[in-house]
């Protein structure tokens, strides 16, 4: 049934899923292809993890985690430690404490709510930051084609691994992710699942775009 209120609203693309799934990938080219600016969540949390790291706090510590929120402002989204696995192991651990759930819900709202629309890429953005987004990609694909990625992706960054080091990181952090009480990583009941494990890059921007404008058809 059409609905004028709907297709009036800007519009807000949440893209979740796990580790190295490809939603960052998908996120860029949706905000390329709809024109509209992206966050990457996770680098939030990252933030909070590399600022708790440099200063030496206890990410066992709640209130110091709190403390690290804070101070994410100092930390420049081009370094390089940001994108590590030990930043990506310690912000799933900061990242399952409300307080820092809490001190890092404005910003991303506000980027969500602003006028002309967003895509967001994360954990928890068709659940808990932008439950209203008209549409919702839940983007998967199987543990160890994840983690053959992210292996690669690390290689061609100049980083020694052993991919099963990679393998049982991400299957850790997925389950850290998707236990933890606070917004844990879930796939919304209204999203579309989108399972990349047998798609290229190209094929797997082409079936989001094509997700992303039945959603606006159907509701408008
Ligand atoms: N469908 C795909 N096929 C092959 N490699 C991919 C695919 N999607 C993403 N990648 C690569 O996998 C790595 C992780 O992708 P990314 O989008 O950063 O994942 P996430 O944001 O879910 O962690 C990157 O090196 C990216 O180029
Ligand atoms: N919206 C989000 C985004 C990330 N996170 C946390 O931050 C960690 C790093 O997120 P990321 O998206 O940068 O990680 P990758 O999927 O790129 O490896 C995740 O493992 C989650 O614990 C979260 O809790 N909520």
């Amino acid at each position: 049934m059409s609905s004028p209120s709907q297709s009036s609203a800007p519009l807000v693309i949440a893209v979740d899923g796990p580790a190295a799934s490809g939603k960052g990938t998908i996120a860029k080219a949706l905000a390329r292809h709809f024109d509209l600016p992206h966050m990457d969540t996770g680098l939030l949390y990252r933030s909070v993890a590399l600022s708790l790291w440099r200063f030496g706090g206890d990410a066992g510590n709640p209130f110091e985690a709190v403390r690290a929120a804070g101070e994410i402002d100092k930390i420049d989204p081009d370094d390089e430690e940001l994108r590590s696995e030990t930043v990506g192991e310690l912000a799933s651990r900061v990242s399952a404490y409300p307080a820092v759930r809490k001190a890092l819900f404005e910003r991303q709202r506000a980027f969500a709510a602003q006028d002309g629309g967003a895509v967001l890429d994360g954990r928890d953005i068709g659940t808990v930051i932008a439950p209203e987004a008209r549409a919702k990609l839940f983007v998967t694909a199987s543990p160890d084609v994840r983690a053959m990625r992210r292996f690669k992706e690390l290689g061609a960054r100049g980083v020694e691994v052993h991919y099963e080091e990679v393998l049982a990181d991400i299957v850790a952090r997925d389950a850290r992710d998707a236990d933890r009480a606070a917004a844990p990583l879930l796939k919304a009941e209204d999203a579309d699942l989108l399972d990349t494990s047998d798609l290229s890059i190209e094929r797997a921007v082409q079936r989001a775009i094509a997700l992303v404008e039945a959603r606006l058809q159907a509701s408008a």
